[in-house]
């Protein structure tokens, strides 16, 4: 009898095979005693299909609730749930960089991918980016945006009383606030509408291209290997697979419009008396020779980006929730009364400064932003060098740990039993430290170096709209079940239909 050897194909099968083995269970074993779902333990496939599947804010919760505080969602990613681990992994000082979550975000053309301050896993180019801009987010720059905001609640109130007062019209009242929201943005970024309010409708398609940007990076932020073939090599430009361009035309025509002027019509180009962002951006760019001649565009990017749909978001929660709950509605509705009769509220749109500090208003927002946090994956970062030690268990250097602002939020031991439904009542617990420790212990707005510098820009936004719409019209929530929502690696909620009829004030 005679042995035949195998054949080159068969060989090379078994090679395969066995790397193939080899490598599944190496990857496996290095975070074996973390526990998650089976197949997350091996591949990134997993997690990309629970955000296809449009629900993976609600996966991602029902993962926490079956396997506990910590687990591991990927073969090289853990989600922890517990806002104790808040300061260890979201520190102020460098070390804990962001993973490759985030470069699945960056918007990619024939130039490359683009990185941005929000993006950036480079710690040194996070910083040269940041630090020249950031005192221009501070809350003393950003009222003075102020007029602006109630310029867009006028122009917003106009097309609610042609359209839907007199004609009394139902409608999503869920459409116009976002376009108040990307109103807003766009006048303070650069002075100029897009037009949305005005024409009641996604003008050029912009809201569509935005979601459409969502939808394609939101998958791929959670198989980075992937992301880096499809949408970050020469793959992605053979099958054109460039992501936010439109929305890059967008701005890159705003800063080139701007740029023809001389620098010193850049403030008098801004409707704004100190000058929009952009003019700033402008001058910050022109008199910084260390900073890249790309500055400019990503910072303009990252305001319409970043801080349109994630303030629309909660600003629709907030106002979804007050009507589908009276109790809450009646109650905030006496705070203002209350406000009113003290010192009269300024009309028909109250300032910054006599609803910033309202109790209930306060509680009321903390609850929105609690409940509904636009972005639904976890915030991941890379454990340094030597590894980690959070909540008494040691995290490998490289392994990606993040933490889910809708899962962390929901933590019962920090918010109580009811932790999925809308209370605000729970952050005015007479309780102090607890109470600070429910509201440092949401994960909405990131904690740490990478927290969102725009949160006094939202801020603004939801405590003026709020008593503005609620003072100014009685709303008609028509049937509270048509509120729906879905997410990509971002929420988004429709069907607040409504009636509304104007209210004296
Ligand atoms: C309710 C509204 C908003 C929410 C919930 C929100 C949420 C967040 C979160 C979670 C992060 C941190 C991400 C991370 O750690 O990976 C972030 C960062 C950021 N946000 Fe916001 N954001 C909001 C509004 C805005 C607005 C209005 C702007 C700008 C005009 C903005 C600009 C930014 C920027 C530039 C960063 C990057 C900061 C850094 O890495 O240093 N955001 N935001």
């Amino acid at each position: 009898m005679t042995l035949s050897l195998p054949s080159i194909p068969a060989g090379a099968l078994l090679i395969l095979s066995v790397y193939t083995a080899y490598y599944f269970l190496s990857t496996y074993w290095r975070l074996r005693d973390f526990p998650g779902p089976f197949w997350a333990k091996f591949t990134d496939f997993e997690r990309m299909f629970w955000v296809k599947t449009m629900r993976g804010h609600e996966i991602h919760w029902n993962a926490h609730e079956k396997y506990g505080e910590v687990v591991r969602v990927g073969p090289n990613t853990i989600s922890l749930a517990d806002p104790a681990a808040i300061p260890t992994l979201y520190p102020m000082r460098p070390g804990f960089p962001k993973s490759k979550f985030y470069r699945g975000i960056m918007p990619y053309t024939k130039g490359g991918a683009m990185p941005a301050v929000f993006t950036t896993q480079d710690e040194n180019q996070h910083r040269t980016l940041k630090t020249p801009v950031a005192s221009l987010y501070l809350l003393s720059n950003v009222i003075q945006f102020e007029p602006f905001v109630d310029e867009e609640i006028s122009v917003l109130f106009e097309q609610l009383d042609k359209r839907f007062v007199t004609t009394q019209n139902t409608f999503d009242l869920a459409d116009w606030i976002q376009y108040f929201a990307y109103e807003v943005m766009g006048t303070m970024t650069f002075s100029r509408r897009y037009g949305f309010l005005e024409q009641g409708k996604d003008v050029n398609g912009l809201l569509r291209a935005v979601w459409d940007f969502m939808l394609a990076v939101g998958p791929m932020t959670q198989f980075p290997t992937l992301d880096r073939i499809l949408y970050k090599s020469f793959v992605a430009d053979i099958l054109r697979n460039y992501v936010a361009v439109p929305i890059l035309r967008i701005v890159a025509q705003h800063v080139e419009d701007r740029q023809k002027q001389s620098y010193h019509d850049y403030e008098k180009d801004a409707r704004i008396p100190h000058g929009d962002f952009l003019s700033h951006f402008l001058q910050i760019q022109d008199t910084n020779p260390t900073i890249p001649d790309w500055s400019c565009k990503v910072w303009t990017f990252s305001n319409v980006i970043a801080g349109s749909d994630s303030t629309t978001a909660v600003m629709r929660a907030l106002i979804y929730n007050l009507l589908a709950h009276p109790e809450s509605l009646n109650k905030l509705m006496e705070e203002f009364s209350d406000a009113d009769k003290k010192s009269q509220l300024t009309r028909p749109y109250p300032k910054w400064n006599e609803v910033k500090d309202l109790p209930y208003l306060d509680a009321c927002v903390n609850e929105a932003v609690r409940l509904h946090p636009p972005f639904i994956l976890p915030l991941e970062r890379v454990a340094p060098k030597g590894g980690v030690m959070i909540g008494g268990r040691h995290y490998p250097e490289g392994t990606c740990i993040g933490m889910n602002a809708y899962v962390v939020n929901r933590h019962r031991p920090t918010f109580g039993d009811d932790a999925d439904s809308w209370r605000p009542e729970r952050f005015l617990t007479e309780d102090l430290a607890l109470k600070k420790r429910r509201e440092n212990g949401m994960m909405t707005f990131g904690h740490g170096r990478r927290v969102c510098l725009g949160k006094y820009i939202a801020y603004l936004e939801i405590k003026k709209i709020t008593p503005a719409l609620l003072l100014n019209y009685e709303i008609e929530l028509l049937d509270p079940k048509s509120y729906f929502v879905e997410s990509s690696y971002f929420f988004r909620q429709q069907g607040i239909n409504v009636k509304i009829r104007r209210r004296d004030f």
